[in-house]
């Protein structure tokens, strides 16, 4: 490994992940079902772009790249584990910050998040009921708001800006600063990274800024899939995650695995390895055609995953359920 690879947290992700699958005996890939994946999305990957990111759901305003910057970070400190309350959902977060603040544009200044309590996120969210680790999701977002202003002037775009255009650079600015985003475990003896929600940071500045001014990134095609609890669910459905019948009869029972717990591992960590095996076969497939798919990468195709995911949630077996603050 070089230099430059002990330095780069996708790297870490991707090795991560990797010898996690060389290990499984829960979670197997199957390279049947990435291939007919693969083929059914030949169509759809030449139309991948950043500019997919949905600016109704978020808070958008051309001339507010500051409080966009803002907003994007504070989603993304509190982006995670929504399923423990019925019916919460992530666009219950998106919505409830973006009406936040489009009531009171101070509403996410980083000296208000760096005295937030569990009440004032519940407020912020515009929930009613207590949010699930209400408490935690306080504390993230005061440790936020008080590394903003040690660090950045309390501004996120400043964060962003210090990246260079790197998405590399600025998971590793998000994962140095802001501890809650530290999404790593020690399984087995080793340090194994998954950076679910640093990464996802980096990919909804693409997204909302479509890839352009501050959210224009030289390397966006470093990044991995995020390891959350909906995408395992779709490989699975689409035939290319298998569980073993032990492991498949604990998540259709909605039984909690363990944070770094070999279950909740072995998901996470096969579930980056078959996206990144996706990838790769799409790229081949869209080469050999000579077709031309400038936006295909792992946050396009998680994307399309994740709203798949969305479009089905109705009819697809329970996601896998660890409490956690990570994903
Ligand atoms: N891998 C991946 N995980 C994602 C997203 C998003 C939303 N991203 C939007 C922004 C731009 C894109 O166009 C998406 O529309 C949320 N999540 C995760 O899902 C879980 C919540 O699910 P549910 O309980 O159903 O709301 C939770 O862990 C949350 O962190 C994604 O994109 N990829």
């Amino acid at each position: 490994m070089s230099g430059a690879e002990e330095l780069n947290p996708c790297f870490a992700v991707r090795q991560s992940a990797e010898w996690v699958l060389s290990q499984t005996q829960l979670v197997s890939i199957d390279d049947g079902g990435i291939q007919q994946l693969a083929a059914s999305l030949a169509d759809a990957a030449p139309h991948f772009s950043p500019a997919s990111f949905d600016r109704t759901l978020h808070f958008w305003d051309p001339a507010q790249p500051e409080r966009v910057s803002q907003y994007l970070l504070v989603l993304d400190a509190l982006n995670f584990c929504f399923w423990p309350q019925e019916g919460l959902e992530y666009e219950h977060l998106a919505g409830g910050l973006r009406q936040a603040v489009q009531a009171d544009p101070q509403a996410l200044h980083a000296e208000r998040l760096a005295t937030v309590d569990g009440p004032g996120v519940r407020r912020l969210l515009r929930q009613e009921r207590p949010l699930p680790l209400e408490e935690e999701r306080a504390r993230l977002l005061r440790e936020v708001g008080a590394a903003l202003l040690d660090q950045y002037q309390g501004q996120a775009a400043n964060l962003i800006q210090a990246a260079g255009q790197s998405a590399v650079r600025l998971v590793r600015l998000v994962t140095a600063v802001f501890r809650g985003f530290r999404d790593h475990c020690i399984y087995r003896g080793r340090q194994l990274f998954f950076y679910k929600r640093a990464q996802i940071f980096v990919g909804d500045v693409w997204g909302a800024f479509h890839g352009a001014g501050l959210g224009r990134f030289t390397d966006i095609d470093q990044l991995t899939m995020f390891a959350d609890y909906r995408v395992p669910v779709v490989l699975r459905e689409l035939g290319v995650l298998r569980y073993a019948p032990s492991l498949a009869a604990a998540v259709d029972a909605k039984q909690e695995l363990a944070p770094g717990s070999q279950e909740e591992v072995e998901i996470r960590a096969a579930t980056v390895v078959a996206v990144e095996r996706l990838r790769g076969e799409l790229q081949r497939r869209l080469a050999a055609e000579g077709r031309q798919a400038p936006h295909l990468c792992s946050v396009t195709l998680d994307w399309w995953l994740w709203e798949e995911g969305e479009r089905n949630i109705q009819r697809h077996r329970p996601h896998h359920r660890t409490l956690t603050i990570h994903y």
